[in-house]
Parts: structure tokens; sequence; C-alpha cells
């Protein structure tokens, strides 16, 4: 199904801002303000249908990291969503659009329960919110990691400082999972880092993406972060990133992570991010 694989659905808000989705995963592959490229997507991304996209905003759902019932990070970012409705303008100009992705045989072998989730897409002018609600249609409660593995595109990831870190505990996951506390009131990645920051604050800046500016994420109902780059440390276990990619991009990912949401039956949880370009 050639034409499955290629599905993209794309918002459009004039001055050349825009930002694209490609229905595998609903993975955001583009978020353009006024031509700028902000997001990340390897050179070596797959585009199959089948494996995970290398880039973007990949949703990670229901199960974070490795998993003894399915494929790292879970199903969501390699099912086949829905378009729950097109992009439309809403009053103010933003335009929205709706996906969701609902229990299957496939979802079921892994997970054994009914769900609904639906993922709220709205571009501003500068700004991009994403948006989950996650119905529980099941007759029983279930558990529930869920993340935005958000991949910003920067010109050199060592000059890159993230704010909104200082003082929380955090997984350090280059040092088997030891448990630290960051010190620092900015945080600067100068080598392989892969940490799951707990109880964050709601804003993270992230100073120095494209064209020297700053990225504003606000973040709801989603406590944890996880920061990430593979350096060249680990790039090469990755056969869909590029050697060279590294200093271009950072993973700041909020998320529900160390601690499980349990959702009772017929209940629903929201989550949202916002990426402000400043
Ligand atoms: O290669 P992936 O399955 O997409 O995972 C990419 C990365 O995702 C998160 O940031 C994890 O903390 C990392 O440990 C993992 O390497």
């Amino acid at each position: 199904m050639a034409a499955s694989v290629s599905s993209v659905v794309v918002l459009d808000r004039g001055n050349n801002t825009t930002c694209t989705i490609n229905l595998h995963g609903a993975t955001i592959v583009s978020w353009r303000v006024n031509n700028q490229e902000q997001l990340f997507v390897s050179k070596l991304a797959v585009f199959d249908g089948q494996k995970s996209i290398r880039g973007g905003i990949p949703i990670v759902f229901p199960h974070f990291g490795q998993w003894a019932y399915g494929p790292q990070h879970g199903f969501a970012r390699t099912s086949r969503w829905s378009v729950e409705k097109q992009p439309e303008p809403l009053d103010n100009g933003d335009i929205e659009a709706l996906f969701s992705l609902v229990d299957n045989p496939i979802t079921k072998q892994m997970w054994n329960y009914s769900f609904k989730l639906v993922l709220r897409v709205i571009l501003r002018e500068k700004e991009l919110q994403v948006s989950f609600n996650l119905y529980n249609t099941s007759v029983e409660p279930f558990q529930f990691n869920m993340l935005f593995h958000t991949y910003l595109k920067v010109p050199d990831v060592r000059k890159c400082n993230i704010s909104g870190l200082q003082g929380c505990m955090y997984v350090d996951k280059t040092k088997e999972n030891g448990i630290y506390q960051e010190p620092r009131e900015m945080v600067t990645v100068n080598h392989w880092t892969d940490r799951i920051y707990q109880n964050t604050q709601q804003e993270h800046v992230i100073s120095n993406v494209v064209s020297g500016r700053k990225m504003k994420m606000i973040k709801y109902n989603m406590p944890d972060t996880v920061i990430w780059n593979p350096w060249d440390v680990t790039s090469n276990t990755m056969s869909d990133f590029g050697e060279d990619e590294y200093p271009n991009m950072i993973c700041v990912e909020a998320g529900i992570v160390i601690t499980p949401i349990t959702l009772n039956p017929n209940n629903t949880y929201e989550g949202t991010i916002v990426l402000q370009v400043m």
C-alpha cells in the first residue's frame, strides 16, 4: 500500500509557516516558521511505514524504553493513525487538525486494552501546540507512559543551554541508571547524554536553536523531561542516524515517564506541549 506509506497532512498558516504530520505514528516531521525549519529529521530517516521516523516529534505510548511486550517506546509511533479532523482555520487564523489512534488487534496483542488516543495540533504564528487526549474505553484501569520525543534542530548542540532542570533528580541512562541531582541552572550537552529528569519545571528555554534564537517549551500534565543526544558514542548503533548529525540535534522530550499514570475506565487524561519561537 504505497499510498499509505507516504501520507502526510500539512497545516499551513501562511507566511511560509507550516506543520507537516506523517500519519505513520502521527509523527510531526516538519515545523517551519517563516520558512525556517525548527525540527531535526535525520537524512537517514526511514519512511517505509514500518520503522519509527528518526526525528521530528514521534509519540511514545503506551510504554517508554525497552518493552517486554512490544517495540521500544511502544506502538504509537509505528501505528498508522487516522485523520480525525482535517486542518481548518480557527477564528483567529490559527490552524487546527486532529488525529486519532484506536486499539486494534495489533495493539491488543501487545497491550490488551481498549483506548482512544487523540492528537490535537494547533499551528500559530510562532507557536506549535501539541496535545493528547487519552480515553480509557476498557472495562478495567490501565497504566501508561506518554512522551513527545521532540528533536529540535540546532546549529551546534554544544552551544545550547536548557533551563528548568535545576534541583531535579534524574536517571542517567549512560551511567547504569544511576540517580543524581542536577545542580545547574542551565544544562549544557557536551557528551553522550541520556537522562530522565523527574518533576521538571513547567517551562524549558533552550538557547541557540536555529538562527541563534531561543525556543520555549511549556508543558502541561507531563511532569518529566528526557534530554538525549547520542553523540558519536552511540550514533553508529542507529542505522537511521548519520554519524555526523549529532551536533545538529537535541532531544528535549516532555512526558510521563518515571511514574506511569493509572487511568480508570471511562476516564480521560490530557497533556500538552507548546513550543514557542522566541
Ligand atoms: O532509537 P529510539 O528507539 O528512537 O530511541 C531513542 C532514544 O529515546 C530516548 O531519548 C531514550 O531515553 C534513549 O535511551 C533512546 O536512545
